[in-house]
């Protein structure tokens, strides 16, 4: 449906960039707003169905990318409690439940075309107030910056409400401090002890030594120190500064150490009502294998119906912390390895494999790995809709029938949508 598309500048030299207006009919998953217009499909982040925006379009091969220039009229549903940039979902929270769910479900009809029924979405214990790791660019005048995805834009960050109390409370002191020579600066909080990590990124690690203790003596729980690295954030070497080597955790029932380098969920009381439901669609049995498996939070909710489970991961420092992590717990029945999930052929056999891989999904090695184990049960974590629909897909085509979907909601405010899904073995 378009109601009105008005093409404001066509007439520029290369007509590759307009301006112009179009009303949003659907968001599409990805979290873009779909219009329709004479000049082709728009896409547009930002942006919500019924809306009549303004936008800055550029042609792409099929499509037209937009950028949000103005909401002109906007849809009764939008909320924006003050929401950084890369927040694209800013509508009240009981209409961003339907359309995630709908992601998952539009993934799975037109990427998998599986006809399994998508179970209600689980949303976030807390709407706002959720976030327990945040990463900050620094502002060239001085302070935190959050970048504005796809431009080289910097937005000063006071406050951000969808960060838990104990960030916001370290963002405000941060803001203080002069801090310079970095490239970045990332933050890990717990809910349970109320104390933040601070990591340094970029310049020399021996020339944070002194502001390491200066943070520490300011409140913060723990300075860590990551090389700039083109790979990512804490890829290349880290060092410890001060403070506390890593923070306690609450996933459910569990107490599991965290820290700034190394991955952990950012929404526990939501991760952990997907681990609970994870391990009762897995039952109970002899042996289980955890493929991405980080610390092993996963696998220790899974070590209650499983005689022995072993977690892998490639990050060094996630399975140092999952080993200390289980002889803490007295998890005797939980072993750790350090291993690409393209081995992972070698760790079987398995009656179940939990999966929970980066966005990229399961590379083909992977998948073909997993299927050579053959377990009879699959529990297959994602955090992108399109690439599980397509590994799904993989895995019915190899003997395995997707027999549940549920979609949660770990990231208020935002497209981002984690799904929890289980297969099992047909053939
Ligand atoms: C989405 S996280 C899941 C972690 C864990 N299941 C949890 O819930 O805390 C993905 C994990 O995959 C790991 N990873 C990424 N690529 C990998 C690979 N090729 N082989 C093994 N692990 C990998 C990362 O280190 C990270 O811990």
């Amino acid at each position: 449906m378009i109601i009105r598309v008005r093409v404001l500048n066509a007439n520029r030299v290369d007509c590759k960039v307009m301006d112009l207006e179009a009303v949003i009919e659907k968001l599409v998953p990805g979290g873009l707003g779909l219009a329709r217009t004479p000049e082709g499909v728009l896409l547009v982040r930002g942006a919500l169905p019924g809306e009549r925006v303004r936008v800055r379009a550029e042609r792409k091969k099929n499509h037209l990318e937009g950028e949000l220039l103005e909401v002109l009229e906007p849809s009764p549903d939008r909320e924006d409690p003050g929401l950084p940039p890369g927040a694209d979902l800013p509508l009240g929270y009981e209409a961003q439940l339907p359309v995630k769910e709908g992601f998952v479900r539009e993934s799975l009809a037109r990427v998998a075309r599986l006809e399994t029924e998508v179970q209600p979405i689980h949303p976030s214990p807390a709407p706002l107030g959720y976030r327990t790791a945040a990463q900050f660019a620094l502002h060239p005048l001085g302070g935190l910056a959050y970048r504005v995805p796809g431009s080289d834009e910097l937005v000063r960050v006071e406050d951000d409400p969808l960060l838990a109390e104990p960030l916001r409370k370290a963002l405000r002191l941060l803001n203080t401090w002069p801090l310079v020579g970095l490239e970045e600066v990332a933050l890990r909080g717990s809910l349970l002890t109320g104390g933040v990590q601070v990591g340094l990124v970029g310049g020399k690690a021996r020339h944070f030594r002194k502001a390491a203790e200066g943070l520490v003596e300011a409140g913060i729980a723990g300075v860590w120190w990551g090389a700039a690295d083109p790979r990512g954030r804490f890829r290349g070497p880290t060092r410890f500064l001060a403070g506390k080597e890593t923070l306690l955790e609450r996933y459910g029932e569990l107490e599991v150490q965290v820290d700034v380098v190394s991955f952990a969920q950012v929404n526990p009381p939501a991760a952990a009502a997907l681990y609970a439901e994870a391990a009762k669609l897995a039952g109970t049995g002899e042996s289980a294998l955890e493929l991405y498996g980080g610390s092993g939070v996963l696998g220790f909710f899974l070590a209650q119906g499983y005689a022995r489970v072993t977690v892998t991961d490639l990050n060094r420092r996630s399975i140092e912390k999952g080993r200390a992590d289980a002889a803490r717990l007295g998890l005797a029945n939980v072993r750790f390895a350090r291993a690409d999930a393209r081995e992972a052929a070698r760790f079987g056999p398995a009656e179940l494999v939990a999966v929970d891989p980066p966005r990229s999904g399961l590379a083909r090695e992977t998948l073909a790995a997993l299927v050579e184990l053959k377990p009879e049960k699959i529990i297959y974590v994602a955090c992108d809709p399109a690439t599980w629909a397509r590994d799904v897909a993989r895995l019915a085509e190899r003997g395995y029938r997707l027999e549940f979907v549920r979609p949660y909601d770990f990231f208020p405010y935002t497209h981002h949508v984690e799904v929890l899904s289980y297969l099992t073995k047909s053939t």
